[in-house]
């Protein structure tokens, strides 16, 4: 409590026993501590007052609407080119609650790495997330989460990785056949991208998380991708029920007569059940192996003989894999296609590197084959990736609440206070990119003299790439993620020409968590000789 509430307290205590009214005691103290949230603290009290603070100001809602514009980030990325800073950047949001945006490497390597357990994910976000992850690594917070994480991690090791390959690639190829199929049946050769894409990065997990081909590319009636499209496809209604979260208790939004309460209750409970039976279905397997059988190197088989793991929980951790293992490199998968697209030049350089390093794509499916080391020595397919990765990071914004007293870039920061970590402003921040910041230039990770693809994409620092953020909270998929988009992009790439199939369209950014096209990606595609295809 600070002085200013004490001495009221005593104020409004001692005028009590004067004999005033007790309802008039209670319209005093709700008046004060209204004063005192909208503008005592924010304004006058707060440690924080003195950051500069973005323009934009409006009484009641602060910076507040910015959660609501699309894409998300964009606005973050306006204010931090608009408002000089020294790592951190002053915003209020709704009833004027004091936020912060992180701007410099500094400041982010202090909540990323230097003091990442003194920051949580914001209770809002979490209760709203676990209704889809259930409670898995991205959830938990503390101990729970660095024992999680350090049991988990080696399912994720750059040898474990590198033995994934021909599954990748194999199922890259499937994916190309599809897509081939589909367009055979169309006379316009044009198809939604989106929908294939998330079936071939739902069967990839599957292979990697449970050693089980969901089959979801040959079958679009699977029922965990209906669940998923049914869930995820961005609406602007999804984006409203998101943002309530940020004012209302879950308890109270899932009380309200809304439709999408009910459409959320059915898939979730869908998806847990399906879990449930995938978990079930694997630990009976894994009885019935012989001690002489090769060992499956699954996530969930890892997670299972570790013995850290209680069912419910591998319920949970399965939930998490495979949703956030599934739909963050489709988007990026679809955002590749979008700007290879709009940049035919690119393209084509981008497909004489594979078809001249890959001469026949099935010679790959040879299990003696180093995929990996093929494809991570490719610089352009490298440079294409990564700027893809820059430009739409799957995961736009993120947000840390400080859950004791510690400091940011030497500043003193309050036990409670949010700060928003924006990918997508800091991967396309001028003042870390340079003035071509908003171009998708891929030659940016090639070293001009040894043709070599660079570590950072000549920025100064890596944290500005935050696509995968950064330390303990990072993306434990991150390897994963990379050698599955170099797969799907190569095999995609090498196979297919493509261009919108409007060329006039404006494409939408939307989705709540991650960013998707609002109305999907529509392309018109042309099949390529391609070895013996
Ligand atoms: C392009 C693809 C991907 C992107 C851009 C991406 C991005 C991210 C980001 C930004 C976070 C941190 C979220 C936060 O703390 O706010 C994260 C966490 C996580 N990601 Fe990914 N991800 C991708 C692919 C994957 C894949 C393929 C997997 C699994 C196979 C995966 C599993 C996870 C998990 C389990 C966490 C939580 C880690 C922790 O809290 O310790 N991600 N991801």
């Amino acid at each position: 409590m600070t002085l200013s509430q004490a001495a009221f307290g005593i104020y409004i205590f001692v005028d009590i026993l004067r004999g005033g009214s007790l309802t008039s005691y209670f319209f005093y103290v709700s008046l004060f501590v209204v004063i005192y949230k909208l503008i005592l603290h924010p304004f006058f009290l707060t440690p924080l007052r003195h950051l500069p603070e973005a323009k934009g100001f409006k009484p009641l809602l602060g910076h507040g609407m910015i959660m609501f514009q699309r894409p998300g980030g964009e606005p973050h990325l306006k204010i931090m080119k608009e408002t000089p800073n020294n790592g951190i950047i002053l915003i209020r949001g709704l009833f004027h609650s004091t936020r912060l945006i992180l701007t410099t490497p500094a400041a982010l390597a202090d909540v990323l790495v230097h003091n990442s357990y003194d920051f949580e994910k914001p209770p809002w976000a979490r209760a709203f997330l676990r209704k889809f992850l259930g409670n898995g690594l991205l959830m938990s917070e503390g101990d729970e989460h660095k024992y999680h994480r350090k049991r988990i991690a080696p399912a994720f090791h750059f040898r474990h990785i590198k033995e994934l390959y021909p599954v990748l690639w194999s199922k890259s190829i499937e994916f190309c056949d599809v897509v081939r199929a589909a367009l055979g049946e169309r006379p316009d050769k044009v198809l939604d991208i989106g929908h294939y894409s998330t079936q071939v990065t739902l069967d990839i997990i599957g292979l990697a998380g449970l050693g089980r081909d969901i089959g979801s590319l040959r079958n679009s009636d699977d029922e965990l991708i209906k669940n998923y499209e049914e869930i995820l496809e961005p609406t602007t209604e999804k984006a409203v029920y998101f943002i309530l979260h940020l004012v209302l208790s879950p308890w109270v939004i899932g009380n309200l007569p809304w439709k999408l309460n009910r459409m959320v209750k059915i898939t979730t409970g869908n998806l847990k059940r399906i879990c449930t039976e995938f978990v079930a279905d694997r630990k009976a397997k894994m009885k019935n192996e012989d001690a002489e059988s090769e060992e499956s190197c699954d996530i969930l088989s890892i997670m299972i003989r570790s013995n850290d793991f209680s069912d419910e929980n591998l319920v949970d951790q399965l939930l998490t894999f495979l949703a956030a293992g599934h739909e963050t490199t489709s988007s990026a998968l679809t955002w590749a296609s979008y700007l290879l697209s709009l940049h035919p030049t690119i393209q084509t350089r981008l497909r004489e590197e594979i078809h001249k390093t890959i001469p026949n794509p099935k010679a790959l499916s040879n299990p003696t084959f180093d995929i990996a080391n093929l494809l991570e020595n490719m610089p352009y397919l490298n440079g294409v990736c990564n700027e893809v990765l820059r430009l739409f990071p799957t995961i736009p914004v993120s947000a840390r609440v400080a859950i004791r007293d510690t400091t940011i870039a030497g500043q003193f920061i309050p036990s409670g206070t949010m700060s928003f970590i924006v990918p997508w402003a800091i991967n396309r921040n001028p003042a870390l990119w340079g003035p071509d910041s908003e171009d998708f230039v891929p030659e940016r990770w090639i070293d001009k003299d040894t043709g070599r693809a660079t570590m950072n994409g000549g920025a100064n620092s890596n944290y500005a790439f935050l696509t995968f953020l950064h330390g303990p909270r990072s993306c434990i998929g991150e390897r994963f993620a990379r050698a599955e988009m170099r797969s799907l992009i190569a095999t995609f790439v090498g196979s297919f020409e493509m261009e919108m199939a409007d060329p006039g369209e404006k494409v939408i950014v939307g989705g709540t968590i991650t960013s998707k096209p609002m109305k999907g990606m529509r392309l018109r595609l042309k099949a390529v000789g391609w070895g013996n295809r």
